[in-house]
Order: C-alpha cells, then sequence, then structure tokens
C-alpha cells in the first residue's frame, strides 16, 4: 500500500531502533494520511476500497503500538469487530474510530516541533506581550503540522455535532479533506502562512445555510478545545478566536422571525 510505503520498518538503515517519540511520531503521520485519504475515499462512495485502506493501516500500524498497550488493545478489537462487519461501511467507521483513538491519544510531538518555542508551564499565562510576538501568527500556532492537525480535530468534532449541525440535515456532503484543506488555507491566510486561500468568500460559501449564533458558537467551542487539545497557547487560541469570530457576520443568516396571524408582510 502506497501510503505506507517507507513507514513501517521499525528500524532505521543502520538499524538503530526507533525511539518512542520517533515511532509515535510515524504511527500519527500514518494514521493521519490514511484518515484523510480514507475520507475523500469514503465520501464518494467508496465504503469497500475505504475499508480497505484502514484494514491495511491497522494491520501496519497496532504490532508498532508495543509501547502503547492500551492502545495496541483497543485497535485491535476494533479491527477484530470491523472484520465481523457484513456492511463495508460499518467496518470503515468501526477501522476510523480505531484510526482517530491512536491519532487523538498519541499526541504530534508539538514541543520538539523547531518551529515552536518550548513552553514554560511556569510562565504565567495570557501576559500582555506573548514571548515570540515578533513570530507571525502561522508560526506561533506551530506552523503546518500543528495547523493540520487542529483542523483535522476540529472537523471530525464539528462534523459529528448535531449543535453545529454541518451538514444542515445531510443537504451538504462536502469532502472532509477537501474542507480541511481550504480551512488550513484559510488559516494560512490569515496568519501570515504559506497557504493562501482561493475559495469563495464565506459570505457566499454559507449562503441559505441558515447557520445560526448557537450553530457558530458551537463550532467555536470545538475549533478552541483542538487547539487546547495540540497544546497551543492562550494567546494565540485569543488571536486566531479573533479573526474566526470576523466571519460571524458573514456566515451567520439571522432566520426570519416567524410571521404572526394577520401581522402585516
Ligand atoms: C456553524 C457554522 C458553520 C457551518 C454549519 C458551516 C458549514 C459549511 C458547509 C456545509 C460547507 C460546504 C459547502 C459546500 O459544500 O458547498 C462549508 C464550507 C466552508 N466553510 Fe463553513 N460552516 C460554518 C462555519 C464556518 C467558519 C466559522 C469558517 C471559517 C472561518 C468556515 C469556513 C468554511 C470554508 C473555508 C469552506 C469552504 C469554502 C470553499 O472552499 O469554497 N465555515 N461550511
Amino acid at each position: 500500500m502506497l501510503i505506507l510505503s517507507g513507514a513501517v520498518g521499525l528500524t532505521r538503515a543502520d538499524d538503530k531502533p526507533l525511539d518512542r517519540a520517533e515511532l509515535d511520531k510515524r504511527i500519527v503521520r500514518i494514521v493521519y494520511e490514511s484518515a484523510l485519504l480514507g475520507t475523500e475515499i469514503f465520501n464518494r462512495g467508496g465504503h469497500g476500497e475505504c475499508a480497505r485502506l484502514y484494514q491495511g493501516t491497522l494491520s501496519a500500524v497496532v504490532p508498532m503500538l508495543d509501547h502503547r498497550p492500551k492502545l495496541q488493545t483497543d485497535a485491535q478489537q476494533r479491527l477484530e469487530r470491523a472484520k465481523g462487519l457484513n456492511k463495508a461501511a460499518d467496518a470503515a467507521i468501526e477501522m476510523r474510530a480505531a484510526l482517530d483513538e491512536i491519532q487523538n491519544t498519541i499526541a504530534p510531538p508539538i514541543k520538539k516541533e523547531p518551529a515552536l518555542e518550548p513552553k514554560d508551564t511556569k510562565e504565567p499565562k495570557n501576559t500582555q506581550e506573548p514571548k515570540d510576538a515578533k513570530k507571525v501568527l502561522w508560526d506561533r500556532l506551530g506552523g503546518e503540522s500543528v495547523v493540520k492537525a487542529v483542523v483535522h480535530d476540529f472537523a471530525l468534532a464539528a462534523l459529528e455535532d448535531p449543535k453545529v449541525n454541518f451538514t444542515r440535515g445531510g443537504k451538504y456532503k462536502p469532502s472532509a479533506a477537501a474542507l480541511e484543506k481550504s480551512i488550513v488555507d484559510m488559516i494560512s491566510d490569515v496568519s501570515g502562512g504559506p497557504f493562501k486561500y482561493s475559495g469563495k468568500s464565506m459570505k457566499e460559501a454559507h449562503k441559505g445555510m441558515a447557520i445560526t449564533d448557537a450553530e457558530f458558537d458551537a463550532l467555536a467551542v470545538h475549533l478552541v478545545a483542538s487547539l487546547k487539545k495540540f497544546k497551543v497557547a492562550d494567546p494565540e487560541i485569543a488571536e486566531l478566536v479573533k479573526v474566526v469570530a470576523g466571519t460571524r457576520e458573514a456566515i451567520v443568516e439571522k432566520a426570519p422571525a416567524p410571521t404572526e396571524k394577520g401581522a402585516k408582510p
């Protein structure tokens, strides 16, 4: 399987065993790529193809999880359960849950990313001037690896939350991968990152969806939760949330008040 090539070996060419952090990093990378591709395949109806992809990924990854026995057992159990399911879509969903669990349990090695400053937990948070304020927001968020991981996590949570009602009752079936890419591009564009957003304006993209303030707020809660999960610092969270809040007016369409009987048009 193409996606797994070069990532399965537990030793490097010089035969030195991989350390735990490096192993985790590789596992997260494989799982992330597989989930992204699988979502794309699943959403265009390739349930069987997606299930085979996830099965291949899990079969390769589970043996690599010796250092995380609980996660290994859980993932193995889901893999076995999926094999017993008749519908390919159900099997794919079961295995996707295992992939998400792996990804969510093994936090990406954010602290080891060169783009990030080591975070000193003893330092008071929310100081007036962020320590690395000279860096653009994109870099302070953690750059490409962190933003992509945050957006993936956030999109999964938002897509599943009825309080957000992302698909507007099934009316929209956006490709999760394309949507994630658009959102990453957008964050990059507004935060000084390398990617440019070239999609529709927020007003145009959400026109006629009758998105409410409460739905917008529910979405924002997921964004903040994902940013925290990936250890983005409070000042950067506040800065990004401020930018997102600025789109509220374009996205929220106040539902017209119901006309009372006899009321004038
Ligand atoms: C409750 C709030 C929201 C809901 C229900 C929602 C729903 C959707 C849906 C269903 C689509 C796909 C439209 C299609 O397939 O044609 C979409 C596209 C998109 N949304 Fe949202 N959205 C919400 C808030 C936001 C926010 C706050 C942002 C970012 C600030 C955002 C950014 C985008 C982007 C970038 C696209 C892709 C547009 C394109 O590439 O053309 N959305 N949204």
